[in-house]
């Protein structure tokens, strides 16, 4: 570990010397060990040789020795035989001379004084060559032709003369023959005695068993040429050897080859008789011992060598794994090194420090990185002459330690993610990673306080409102679900309160989005206020919010007080952009269990109660009652009947007829659209026109009944009837469509009906939602020929700076403001006001909900310039304004 923690440090990373790299590589067991063995190998097969060149070198010795010593033997051997011939030669000789050739023979032979003829075959030979005694007997033949006889006969030399081996006239068999010159009285040639011996006689003392298969013992003459050569078992003669070549002067033996076999020889010369004995020794066998101890001494070391290798190659395979599993080691922890390095984490590498019980005392700092050195303040030397309870003593309390020495002991990777509350790290929340190493660990720290931030940030974005940072949809649903099942649990009551703001639309409308987010913040701080900080407060988007109360007030009384409460919160007056602003708010609550026992019901039905709410004028609160539902029910079949009514042609129009106040005469309609159901009847466009405008089927319907005013008004004209203005009423979706001016003209086309005819009517909030958009599109209208007016004018906020930009003809007084009329000293300011701003921005004005005379008088006395009502008409079917404009033509 030691090492390997060493390794990791920056050095590594250094480019290393090349006598350096040498020398590590010479260091490395998978190089010198083979190394070693090899050179043991060396050795010992030095060894080998050296031992085996001392036996060889006393193999020879020895066989040198042993040649010297049969030479000795069969020397005297040798002479010993040739002296009996000699002696033979010299009483046969005696004998002859004195008895005469004859009788020599016979009395030898009876003084027992003659050698045995099976060895020696004796013969004497007159002057003339002619044998005259022999023994065995031979008598008869002539040796005067024989070399020896001519020698004998012509000196007397004293000596004997030896011949080859040879056969005679006298003996067929090939013998040596020993002769002496017999002299007569006279000193003359008297003849020759002749001693004839078998060659083998002089190689009968080869000893097998000293002498091998292939020893020699020889006997030649000094004429290098073999008398008797015994080789074995065989016995030859007659070779020719070339003695001068052979002859040594340190008489030592030599090598030399008669037959092809090298033997170590010797010789000496017997001068007396003109012989050489020689003796040899087989160089194969001398040395068979030896060569077969040297095979043994090859094989030992073969095998010792063999073994060796083995040995090499295993320790080489093994060291050489070895110094790979190291290299690969060094090489990661150099790559380790350099990563950390680089590494935004913080790299800890901790020594486990063991007391004499085998347990973990402490960790030695062994190494760390630059990122380390950041997140703790502390420079690497500081860390390094640490421990890592010297450097956080809280380590074992916060359990970083136990860590530490499970990851230690088991070994494994551990992590997790750790709030910090330890003043040495730099970071709030921490990652760290712990990784099992020999000894030790390395603990890789990462700062993820940032993340973890950011994680709550999206957790609580997931969950909470961007605008009001309340809790939103799916968190309401939870805490609605928790509440549920702890209200199950302690048989208690959970409140869920629906709460829809009236009127902040129009706000939103009027004052833009920057004023209605201000008011949407504002309302969810009161109602945040009036509930207790176990009860949830929500947004669901738009200006519905919802309230849950788990544990709810026990009674319908105290609940509803609560309620109250959010009312008068909701209500009280918010000041924005300067402007003081008012709105109200619809609650409909449900109670757990009575209400709903899940989720979904209880949500459900308080939507109902909300809506409930809004039906009974706004600014209420309701308790959910089952009976809601049936209204809800309502309202999506009437929805569902809604989609099949332009289809199946079930929309009417009726036109309410606009008079004029100062000539009395109808100038215009207004066409309003009625639904004739197929079971319920005619239906009111105040309980369809908000459905439609909600599921976007008014721009279906709208276009329809622009067609069907168009068709109609032409329709009037075609009839020969005075042309009058045909208002149509559009709604705030109709005028976000971007294809309105396309439809607008394709109807009136399609109706072949002149522009100037048609009006249409747009209300104050729909135009003031954003002024530049309405304004072009108004333009574009009016550039067309067609008129446009303000409808309900005086329910909404324009500013007076927007009405003068409008393309506008006519205002509307709202009717709202007309049915007082008569008493209301507001409504006629209003009505004043209203008819006196048309005039001036060069408009007419209309009032609209006409019913009496007294309203008409009014109007007329401040100049108003015409009215709509039902003091002069209801809407009514086309055929009754046909009758009406019919009249007008006769009035
Ligand atoms: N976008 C469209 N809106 C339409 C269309 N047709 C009607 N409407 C809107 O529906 C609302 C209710 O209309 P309606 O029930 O037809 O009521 C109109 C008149 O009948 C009523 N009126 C007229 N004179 C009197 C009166 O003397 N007293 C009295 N109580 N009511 C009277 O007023 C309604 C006309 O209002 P306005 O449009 O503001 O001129 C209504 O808001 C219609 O706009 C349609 O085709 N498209």
């Amino acid at each position: 570990m030691g090492a390997r923690l060493r390794a990791s440090s920056h050095s590594t990373l250094r480019s290393e010397p090349r006598g350096m790299r040498w020398l590590r590589l010479g260091l490395e067991t998978y190089v010198s060990l083979p190394l070693f063995m090899l050179l043991l190998l060396g050795v010992i097969w030095a060894a080998t040789f050296h031992f085996i060149g001392n036996e060889r070198t006393a193999a020879q010795t020895a066989a040198r020795d042993s040649v010297m010593e049969l030479l000795d033997t069969y020397e005297a051997q040798v002479a010993r035989n040739l002296n009996g011939i000699d002696q033979t030669l010299k009483l046969i000789k005696y004998a002859a001379e004195r008895k005469g050739a004859g009788a020599a023979l016979p009395e030898l032979a009876q003084e027992g004084l003659l050698p045995p003829g099976v060895v020696f075959a004796v013969s004497i030979a007159d002057a003339s060559g002619r044998v005259i005694a022999s023994s065995p007997a031979a008598p008869g033949q002539s040796v005067a032709g024989e070399r020896y006889f001519e020698f004998h006969r012509q000196r007397d030399t004293g000596q004997p003369f030896v011949t080859e081996t040879a056969r005679d006239a006298a003996r067929p068999d090939w013998h040596i023959h020993f002769t002496r010159r017999l002299n007569g009285p006279d000193g003359l040639f008297a003849g020759a005695v002749i001693v004839e011996v078998d060659p083998a006689y002089f190689t009968i003392g080869y000893e097998r068993s000293r002498q091998g298969d292939l020893g020699l013992l020889a006997i030649a003459g000094t004429d290098g040429v073999m008398r008797s050569v015994r080789i074995g078992e065989r016995t030859s003669w007659g070779q020719h050897v070339d003695l001068a070549a052979w002859e040594r002067p340190s008489a030592q033996p030599w090598m030399s080859t008669l037959d092809g076999v090298p033997r170590h020889t010797a010789m000496r010369t017997l001068r007396t008789y003109g012989l050489v004995a020689m003796v040899g020794l087989a160089e194969a066998e001398q040395m068979a011992s030896f060569e077969a101890g040297r095979r043994t001494h090859l094989w030992e070391a073969g095998v010792a060598s063999a073994v060796l290798l083995l040995i090499i190659a295993l320790v080489w395979a093994w060291s050489w794994q070895g110094a790979k599993a190291r290299r690969r080691i060094r090489r990661a922890q150099e790559t380790y090194a350099a990563a950390s390095e680089a590494n935004l984490d913080a790299f800890f590498v901790l020594r486990a420090v063991w007391n004499k019980q085998k347990r973990i005392t402490d960790f030695r700092i062994v190494s760390v990185n630059t990122r380390a050195e950041q997140i703790t303040g502390r420079t690497k030397e500081q860390m390094r002459n640490n421990t890592l309870l010297q450097w956080l003593p809280r380590a074992r309390e916060v359990g970083m330690f136990d860590g530490l020495c499970r990851i230690t002991v088991a070994g494994g990777v551990y992590q997790e993610e750790w709030h910090n509350d330890m003043p040495e790290f730099d970071a709030e929340w921490m990652h760290w990673q712990v990784v099992g190493v020999e000894g030790g660990v390395v603990a890789i720290l990462r700062d993820i306080t940032e993340h973890k931030r950011d994680e709550a940030r999206i957790v609580h974005m997931a969950h909470h409102d961007a605008l009001t940072g309340l809790p939103n949809r799916s968190l309401i649903g939870d805490r609605l679900d928790q509440s549920i099942r702890h209200a199950a649990r302690e048989d208690q009551h959970v409140m869920v309160a629906f709460v829809d703001l009236d009127g902040f639309k129009l706000v939103n409308d009027t004052l833009g989005h920057t004023a209605g987010d201000e008011l949407l913040k504002t309302i969810a701080c009161r109602m945040s206020e009036c509930v207790r900080k176990s009860d949830t407060v929500g947004r669901f988007g738009g200006d519905e919010f919802v309230l849950v109360l788990p544990q709810a007030l026990a009674g319908d009384a105290d609940r509803a007080a609560l309620l109250d409460k959010i009312l008068a919160a909701v209500v009280r007056p918010v000041m924005l952009d300067g402007q003081e602003v008012q709105i109200s708010c619809s609650i409909g609550a449900a109670v757990y269990p009575a209400d709903g026992r899940d989720r979904d019901t209880l949500m459900m039905n308080a939507d109902a109660a909300m809506y409930r709410a809004k039906e009974l004028g706004k600014n209420n609160c309701q308790f959910y009652a089952h009976e809601m539902n049936a209204s809800l029910e309502e309202k999506l079949a009437l929805m569902e009947g809604l989609r099949r009514a332009v289809d199946e042609s079930q929309l009417r129009l009726l036109y309410q007829p606009k008079v004029d106040l100062v000539t009395g005469r109808v100038f215009g309609v207004e066409a309003l659209v009625r639904w004739q159901h197929p079971e319920r009847g005619m239906v009111r466009p105040d309980q369809f026109i908000p459905l439609a405008e909600e599921s976007g089927m008014i721009v279906a319907i709208g276009e329809w009944v622009l067609r069907e005013a168009c068709r109609q008004a032409r329709s009037w004209q075609d009839a020969g009837l005075p042309p009058i203005s045909m208002s149509v009423n559009v709604s705030p979706r109709q005028f976000d469509d971007r294809r309105l001016v396309g439809r607008v003209a394709a109807a009136l086309a399609e109706a072949g009906l002149d522009a100037r005819w048609l009006e249409l009517e747009v209300t104050e909030s729909l135009i003031m939602r954003d002024v530049q958009q309405a304004v072009d599109k108004m333009r574009e209208l009016e550039t067309m020929g067609i008129a446009l007016s303000i409808d309900d004018f005086g329910t909404g906020y324009s500013s007076l700076a927007a009405l003068k930009s409008f393309p506008i003809s006519r205002l509307k007084i709202d009717k709202s403001f007309v049915r007082d009329l008569a008493h209301s000293t507001d409504d006629q300011a209003i009505a004043r006001a209203i008819i006196s701003l048309s005039h001036q921005l060069q408009m007419r004005v209309i009032a609209e909900g006409v019913e009496t005379e007294q309203q008409r008088e009014f109007l007329a006395q401040y100049g108003c310039d015409e009215m709509q009502g039902y003091l002069f008409s209801k809407p009514v079917p086309p055929d009754d304004i046909g009758a009406m404009l019919a009249l007008r033509m006769l009035a």
